[in-house]
């Protein structure tokens, strides 16, 4: 059996944009188990990283209500000491881009030791560099004692973001947080990446958030998928379910944007529009409504919840009741060209 290891409730991530404060995490509830990979998906600006960054304490002037717990203990309300100790020993993130996460004056051997002494200190310089090795080891690095020894700006992409895994791995964290681990690098890099953070998953039996706009990652990684659009979870289910019965109309807009080379569709769904910047978000009625204006405003709910409606299966709004993807005349006159 699976277990929790982080319960998110009602959670608001908050930034203050000259006079007030704007959420960009909106009440979000959600939870991740040991061994699993959680996917989050959805547009840039839905809040994805700012979601990651309240999980790691990592915001300094954002306000942050609501409840990140991790193995019980509340992250929100933690002291800095201790929400210090946690990171890197319990839980740790790889970041987006691995050349800004990499100090370009050290050789990646000190990189990846001056982790394991933050921990552990007891380690001698011998059983250090050895752990080292290993951990290069272990993220595919074919001649790690070379690697050891180099500058990040002498190193491939695809290396550097195995060196950033190796960091972030190097405590073995029972959370750990991949923030588009992959979006610097070339394709066959790219699915390598995956394939290590897979694997990883089995041999250190973690809980991972891979956040991500891309479905296509998703499908071939995560156990569960949460769907975020402008600040808010609108669906969350297993893997096979999201991507067999999707409810909520940004999912299936989402996977109906997905270009296959099998299937023969007669027309791909461009999702008009943009997730609007934060201070323009509406924060009444489903926020997706203004992207879908061929869906009357009544199939909405007021103030849109989020509705179980399958064992594990939640989808916020009813207006999946009655979506359809619009025909060209449908959408012309929405468009006003008709
Ligand atoms: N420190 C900040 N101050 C003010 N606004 C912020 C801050 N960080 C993020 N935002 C805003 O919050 C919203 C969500 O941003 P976030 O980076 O979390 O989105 P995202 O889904 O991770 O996008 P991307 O995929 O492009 O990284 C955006 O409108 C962004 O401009």
């Amino acid at each position: 059996m699976s277990e929790e290891l982080l319960e998110i409730k009602n959670l608001s991530t908050s930034f203050r944009i000259v006079d007030d404060y704007y959420a960009a995490v909106d009440d979000v509830t959600l939870s991740v188990r040991k061994n699993e990979i959680l996917a989050i998906v959805g547009e840039s600006g839905s809040g994805k990283s700012a979601l990651a960054f309240s999980i790691m304490g990592l915001h300094t002037r954002a306000k942050i209500d609501g409840q990140i717990k991790y193995k019980g203990h509340d992250i929100v309300t933690m002291s800095p000491a201790a929400l210090n100790k946690l990171r890197g020993q319990e839980m740790s993130m790889i970041f987006q881009d691995p050349l800004s996460a990499l100090n370009p004056l050290m050789i990646i051997g000190s990189q990846i030791e001056e982790v394991l002494i933050l921990h552990d200190s007891k380690l001698s310089k011998k059983q250090r560099k050895e752990k080292v090795i290993d951990l290069l080891n272990k993220v595919g690095i074919s001649r790690p004692e070379h690697t050891y020894q180099q500058y990040p700006h002498e190193l491939s992409g695809g290396m550097r973001q195995r060196v950033v895994i190796a960091i972030a791995i190097a405590n073995s964290p029972k959370l750990l947080i991949a923030d588009e681990p992959t979006t610097a690098l070339d394709v066959t890099i790219q699915l390598q990446i995956l394939e290590l953070i897979k694997r990883l998953k089995n041999d250190m039996e973690a809980g991972i958030i891979l956040i991500t706009h891309d479905l296509g990652v998703v499908s071939e990684m995560a156990d569960r998928v949460a769907v975020m659009y402008a600040g808010q979870i609108v669906e969350i289910a297993d893997i096979f379910t999201l991507t067999s019965n999707p409810k909520h109309p940004y999912t299936r807009s989402l996977l109906n944007s997905i270009p296959t080379v099998k299937e023969e569709k007669s027309r791909l769904h461009v999702i008009q529009g943009i997730v609007p910047p934060l201070q323009n978000l509406p924060r009444k009625g489903c926020r997706f409504s203004a992207r879908t204006p061929w869906i009357p405003e009544w199939e909405h709910e007021e103030n849109p919840q989020l509705h179980e409606v399958a064992p594990g299966h939640f989808v916020r709004c009813t207006c999946h009741y009655n979506f359809h993807f619009p025909d060209t005349s449908e959408e012309a006159s929405h468009n006003g060209t008709s």
